[in-house]
């Protein structure tokens, strides 16, 4: 027992569940006045791909404003040395990770036109067939899209040879040793009681509904030898994976015992289900044409049909508020924490409503 911890640094890695994680981290940040790491300028993430700088973050290094933050969680490529410039010295550092093969899959419908590896293929399983036919180690960062993205995200070399097996343990220690958590995507409500265990928060801060999820229909399912391709292809990814899948039960059961894990897994989804009915119009996720507030409106791209919600109407203003936090698109929520934290600066414009 102890006070909440305030100072959390979340690596938020690439198509992993990391919206809705980084939307907890926002609502606790706005409910409890405190400070986030936010973009420079008009940028909504924080260098990516390139590895991450302190003066990518706004208001650093400038007389009179405050140099270090309590959260950080936007996009960025892990760079320890300059991150520990920005967040203080206590702050707890966690990530998520998530199956390879379905995180390379939601990649490839998200970034196919962005991606050169990508742009010139027209299934995943057909690049997965071929890969170096499509993947130019010297085509530039972009292309770290398309091949151990967590990995690289991590601040890792996403080409290593993942049979050099002093090298890749090496970096699972290194993981280990900065990440006091790894969440896995697959268990997400697990993960979220594991989180709010270590972190002292309360149950409502940890709950979220499901944020940038594709239409099923957007989602491509791949051939039983598409997969197997995947896990080779993204070797590090799954080396990755299939540790902190291990250390992740590990853990949850060392901190909290499989009983209450599931006790306390039971009390989210509960508190879930009521937060669904209470706020969301249909207590359902809608495709971005049923959107019809414009905040409420998830950025598209590629093939992928991005979904979100609509709220309940006649909701009083304070339950209001409180929905509208929980359903907040990221860029949306980017945009709103900045104009509250630089009220003089110019607020950042979101193209697509515009
Ligand atoms: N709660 C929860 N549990 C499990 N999975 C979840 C959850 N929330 C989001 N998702 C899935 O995560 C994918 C989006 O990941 P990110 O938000 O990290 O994407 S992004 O990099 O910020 O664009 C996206 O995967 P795909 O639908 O396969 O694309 C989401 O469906």
């Amino acid at each position: 027992v102890g006070p909440p911890v305030t100072n959390v640094m979340f690596l938020k890695t690439h198509k992993t569940a990391g919206s809705s994680v980084l939307n907890v981290l926002f609502r606790f940040a706005e409910t409890h006045n405190l400070s986030v790491a936010l973009p420079v300028g008009s940028g909504f993430h924080l260098g990516y791909p390139w590895l991450f700088l302190a003066r990518y973050v706004e208001g650093l290094g400038r007389p009179g404003l405050q140099q270090q933050f309590n959260i950080m969680c936007n996009h960025l490529r892990f760079n320890l040395p300059e991150v520990q410039k920005v967040m203080p010295n206590d702050t707890f550092y966690f990530t998520i990770i998530r199956n390879p093969v379905f995180q390379l899959e939601s990649s490839f419908t998200y970034y196919a036109a962005y991606v050169p590896a990508f742009r010139h293929v027209k299934s995943l399983d057909a690049f997965l067939a071929s890969p170096w036919t499509y993947y130019n180690r010297s085509a530039g960062l972009n292309n770290a899209y398309a091949r151990n993205n967590m990995w690289f995200d991590l601040g890792f070399d996403n080409d290593a040879p993942p049979d050099d097996e002093a090298y890749v343990r090496a970096r699972l220690a290194d993981v280990e040793q900065r990440f006091q958590l790894v969440l896995i995507a697959e268990h997400f409500d697990e993960s979220m009681v594991l989180l709010r265990h270590l972190l002292r928060w309360q149950l409502d801060d940890v709950v979220a509904f499901r944020l940038n999820s594709r239409s099923t229909r957007s989602v491509t399912g791949l051939t039983p030898e598409g997969r197997a391709r995947a896990k080779r292809w993204c070797a590090l990814d799954w080396r990755l994976y299939q540790h902190f899948n291990r250390t992740f039960w590990a853990r949850a059961h060392a901190e909290l015992g499989p009983r209450r894990l599931r006790s306390e897994v039971a009390r989210l989804r509960v508190r879930r289900g009521e937060l669904t009915v209470r706020c969301l119009q249909d207590g359902a996720a809608k495709n971005k044409s049923q959107i019809t507030d414009p905040r409420l409106r998830p950025f598209q791209s590629g093939q992928a049909d991005i979904l979100g919600y609509n709220l309940r109407p006649g909701l009083d203003n304070q339950t209001q508020q409180m929905c509208l936090r929980l359903v907040m698109p990221e860029l949306q929520y980017v945009a709103r924490l900045y104009a509250l934290q630089f009220p003089d600066k110019s607020p950042k414009r979101i193209p697509f409503l515009e």
